[in-house]
């Protein structure tokens, strides 16, 4: 698919890695580098401005490299960008780790997976249809 964007940042477009990868890696665009203590959360930016076709969403979603090596995480993770949306897409890190880190500039911080999504009209009911579960949940089915 083709998503219009606007790139603002020095650096290249968003890219798959490898030819099926389902996310593709954004860098932060930043004028001086950016340092997280642990448990310190920060908005990076990335210079892109996104227009996002109506039925899609865009997830960013932390790299497990960054996660597994210096505890790089997102708040919010996925982090959700709206097909109306016309701000700059940010990334939304936190540092769950006990060593200081440091984001780069142009460094690939997150991955970008466009995902269709449904938009819902709600029907109110009084009953909904029995099922073996139930209202069972929260490990009801055990853990082997
Ligand atoms: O990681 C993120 C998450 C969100 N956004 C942008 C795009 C998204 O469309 C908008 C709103 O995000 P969300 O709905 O998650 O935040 P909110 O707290 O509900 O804010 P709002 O009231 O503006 O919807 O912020 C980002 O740039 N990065
Ligand atoms: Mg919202």
């Amino acid at each position: 698919m083709l998503i219009s964007v606007i790139n603002t940042s020095k650096h290249p477009l968003p890219e798959y890695q490898t030819a099926h990868a389902a996310g593709m890696d954004v860098r932060a665009n930043l004028t001086e580098p950016v340092t997280l203590k642990p448990l310190q959360r920060a908005l990076v930016p990335t210079g892109l401005f996104l227009e996002i076709p109506v039925g899609y969403e865009m997830q960013v979603r932390p790299r497990s490299g960054l996660a597994y090596k210096h505890g790089i995480g997102l708040v919010n993770s996925p982090g959700t960008i709206d097909a109306d949306y016309r701000g700059e897409l940010k990334v939304l890190l936190v540092n769950l780790s006990d060593q200081e880190f440091v984001v780069q500039d142009g460094e690939r911080i997150a991955q970008l997976v466009v995902a269709r999504h449904e938009t819902v009209a709600w029907q109110p009911v009084e009953v909904l249809s029995d099922t073996a579960r139930g209202a069972g949940g929260y490990g009801s089915t055990g853990v082997q």
